[in-house]
């Protein structure tokens, strides 16, 4: 007898053995999905992960019901990372099987499955079993999986289902709105009889009565030459013509109307890989010292400033692992991804990059998905989840702007880092990883230092540019002086009116959103706060609401204080975009002026405009958030401002300063990257911070050394690793006793290495109140292996009293 031990979508604390029935042996392989019952109703769709021949001791198997796939839909390399991201990030293998499958290879017992109305009433290309499924879906819409057994009268029913949402019967209803279709197109092509000179010269000259199908001809022969496809909306947008004298050519039989299939996922068209750019003498030696790295190193750091060119060398690097037939992914922050970036690579590389995010549809995840294990895809771009993807012969990992926080998925479980999971995963495949920044976490720098990583610096900016000068204006001594307007210093306001004059444009940097992050009776100082968050709200003003940022709720505006009853004594509190794009539209009445947070750019397509604006020099002042500092590359950007350094240096976070370095250094970055020198001007009530000298003078080992040194005398990383425990519950005694029990047990064997638990500086997020734990551990594998096991019988254990059973016990390992 086989057995399979089974991973499911669920947050199983283990996973189940089925029996493999005689008739399913031959069928059942590693990494295939399989369904299976669990307790007496529910159905999953599970993927194996093992077959062997021995009978779970603790429970009597139930049998697999059904096998899915033929080829595997994961390789065992996934299969491995599934199973390290389980046990060092704390979670269950099926949780993140959850993340890393796309909905559609998901099934469960609670799926709905739906009519595809787009089938139409066809059933001729139907087997009998699958004929009754579409007959009984056609007239009822919809059933859920157990309808379907009833139907059928068995209960291995997955292999059908399968077939007919492959044949486009049926929908499940999580992908209702984008279920996987091959997605057409209509193409214009223009009949053969004209491709001859003269037939073509006789049509132009009859024509000649029809000048709007005169335009669409032209209008097509260009698109033609231009392109070597002609899209039907293009050609309609091109020529301004409407679809109905578009038809009266084809009734002319002058064009036909073809339907082709194309790729959703956007590839420029060129098929071959071409990196015609040529280095720079000191890119040419980072390279050659890249390649000598990798010798002896799997992991290498490239420490290289702003602008000095390190998107190139990860192209020449690309170029040799897909030469070598290998695959690549190249991971950047969400934020980061966009089209600037994939122009960059796709004018290189063409169709041999595939681009993977969050706002992709799940159709295009499932195209990502099926290229990349196949091979097709040898590129891949993509935010931190692309790691979950399923190589095939992965060659290199590229960690682009390798200390973004983002890196680290928050919600839900896994709660993994992509920077140690990428260098686990490549040592799977024997690949080289890469980590790239002009200003690394220190635990990436420490690494390098320790000789762990390879370490490669490119000191100098691409074409010799200089970096920015950068100024730092006392804001306490001018605002005594009062010589403020709004939130701008004489200085910033001279320089922006320079850069304006010369035609130049203008980044400014807040770390606020909406218009003021809190509003404060004058009368009797209340603040208006969530009501399931403590904390207080945000005012918005275009919107004229009030908004939680922890929870996301809105409030209408508030007139009158809730404490004293006074009314219209509310006055914003310190500033956010909002407040800093209204001041520009006062004190630079003429200049054009955008706004770049997450407010003003909710999709993808309105950031990718706003971007496109700025390389276009449609926007003469740019405001906003972190959004503006990802890896950017400007032409005309010569001034930065930071409004108020002091908001950036003085939250209560150990990494506070290495933050506000890296954000000031790479937001200072995107000033005067092509000709002449950039200018920053950083205003601050704290002129004398040291963090602040050490962006001045863009000293990043500065910074490294003075902070190595206090992380090491508080023991915080990179000398200790971190681990956060967060607990959760309503009402605030259970989680504060549950906190002290799950303590009191800890503490005898985790010592003073354990801090709290106490409330964090939010005390209650989304009607949850928090209590919190963290805990140092030093450096070594062992321990951390077994504080971890002490961990989760811990947890179990507490969870087993019935009092504390609806806490929830959030372990964050390595927590940024
Ligand atoms: N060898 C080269 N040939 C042509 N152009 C280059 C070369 N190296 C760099 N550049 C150009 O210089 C600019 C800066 O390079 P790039 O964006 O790669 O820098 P970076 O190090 O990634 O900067 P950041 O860390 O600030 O994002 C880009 O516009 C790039 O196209
Ligand atoms: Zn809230």
């Amino acid at each position: 007898m086989k057995f399979a031990d089974v991973i499911l979508p669920l947050a199983l604390p283990k996973n189940y053995t089925y029996a493999v029935p005689p008739e399913m042996e031959d069928a059942v392989q590693v990494g295939s999905r399989v369904a299976v019952q669990l307790g007496k109703q529910k159905k999953y769709t599970g993927i194996v992960k093992a077959v062997h021949g021995m009978a779970p001791l603790e429970y009597k198997t139930k049998p697999l019901l059904d096998v899915l796939d033929r080829d595997p839909v994961v390789y065992p390399n996934q299969l491995l990372l599934w199973q390290w991201l389980a046990s060092y990030y704390m979670c269950t293998e099926g949780e993140v099987l959850n993340a890393a499958l796309p909905a559609h290879l998901k099934l469960s017992s609670e799926t709905l499955l739906l009519f595809n109305d787009a089938f139409g009433d066809d059933f001729t290309g139907l087997d009998d079993s699958e004929y009754l499924i579409a007959e009984a879906l056609h007239i009822r819409k919809e059933l859920r999986i157990e309808e379907v057994q009833l139907i059928l009268d068995k209960s291995d029913v997955y292999s059908v289902i399968k077939k007919l949402i492959e044949k486009n019967v049926l929908l499940v209803y999580e992908e209702l709105k984008e279920v996987y279709k091959e997605k057409k197109e209509n193409y214009v092509q223009l009949h053969e009889h004209y491709a001859a000179e003269e037939q073509l010269a006789g049509l132009f000259n009859e024509l000649g009565k029809a000048p709007k199908q005169m335009e669409l001809l032209l209008a097509y022969l260009h698109l033609l030459k231009t392109q070597g496809s002609v899209l039907q909306s293009e050609l309609l947008k091109k020529s301004g013509a409407s679809a109905a004298q578009l038809k009266g050519l084809v009734d002319k039989n002058v064009v036909w109307i073809e339907k082709r299939t194309v790729d959703r996922v956007p590839g420029a068209g060129k098929a071959d890989a071409q990196v015609d750019f040529v280095l720079s003498p000191a890119q040419e030696k980072a390279l050659a010292e890249l390649h000598h790295c990798f010798e002896s190193k799997q992991v290498t750091l490239l420490h290289g400033i702003t602008s000095s060119g390190k998107t190139q060398l990860y192209m020449k690097l690309i170029e040799e692992h897909v030469n070598s037939g290998k695959q690549v992914l190249y991971l950047l922050p969400e934020i980061a991804l966009t089209a600037q970036i994939i122009r960059r690579l796709q004018k290189h590389f063409g169709k041999k990059i595939g681009i993977y995010h969050s706002r992709f549809s799940n159709n295009e995840r499932v195209e990502i998905w099926n290229k990349v294990k196949t091979g097709e895809l040898q590129i891949v771009l993509g935010a931190r989840s692309s790691l979950l993807l399923p190589f095939r012969d992965l060659g290199l990992i590229i960690l682009d702007e390798e200390h973004d926080a983002s890196f680290k998925q928050q919600d839900p479980a896994p709660r993994y880092h992509a920077r140690d999971s990428a260098i686990y995963y490549a040592g799977l495949f024997g690949a080289k990883v890469l980590l790239g920044s002009a200003t690394p976490a220190l635990e990436s720098y420490f690494n390098a230092q320790q000789g762990k990583y390879g370490l490669v610096e490119l000191t100098e900016r691409f074409g010799g540019v200089a970096m920015p000068a950068i100024e730092i204006i006392d804001l306490k001594k001018e605002q005594a002086e009062k010589t403020m307007q709004e939130n701008f210093t004489p200085q910033l306001r001279n320089a922006i009116g320079v850069s304006l004059a010369d035609n130049k444009q203008v980044i400014l940097f807040q770390n606020r959103r909406g218009y003021a992050p809190f509003l404060m009776c004058t009368t009797c100082g209340w603040i208006p706060n969530c009501q399931n968050c403590d904390v207080s709200l945000t005012y918005h003003r275009n919107q004229d609401k009030l908004q939680c940022h922890y929870c996301g709720t809105r409030y209408p505006y508030v007139h009158t204080c809730a404490a004293c009853g006074s009314s219209n004594t509310l006055v914003p509190k310190n500033f956010g975009t909002e407040k800093i794009e209204d001041d520009l539209i006062q004190v630079f009445p003429k200049a054009r002026i955008a706004r770049m947070d997450m407010d003003a750019v909710r999709n993808k397509d309105s950031h990718n405009k706003m971007i496109q604006l700025l390389e276009q020099q449609g926007i003469d002042i740019l405001v906003g958030t972190q959004m503006v500092v990802k890896g950017l590359d400007f032409d005309n950007v010569n001034l930065i401002g930071i409004l108020s350094a002091d908001s950036l240096l003085s939250f209560p976070d150990f990494r506070v300063n290495e933050r506000a370095f890296q954000l000031m250094e790479q937001v200072a970055g995107r000033a005067g990257r092509r000709d002449g020198q950039g200018k920053v001007i950083i205003q601050a009530s704290n002129t004398r911070h040291p963090i602040l000298h050490f962006v001045t003078t863009h000293d990043y080992k500065g910074m490294y050394a003075a902070e190595v040194a206090e992380r090491q005398r508080f023991g915080y990383p990179p000398f200790y690793r971190l681990l956060k425990i967060t607990m959760k519950h309503k009402q605030q005694q259970v989680v504060e006793q549950a906190a002290h029990i799950l303590s009191n047990w800890l503490r005898p064997h985790i010592g003073a290495n354990l801090v709290g638990p106490a409330a964090p500086l939010v005390g209650r997020v989304r009607t949850y109140y928090l209590q919190e734990m963290l805990i140092k551990l030093p450096r070594d594998t062992k321990v951390i292996a077994q504080t971890k096991q002490l961990l989760r019988e811990h947890f179990t254990k507490l969870q087993a009293e019935k009092q504390y059973r609806s806490v929830l016990i959030v372990p964050d390992v390595d927590p940024v």
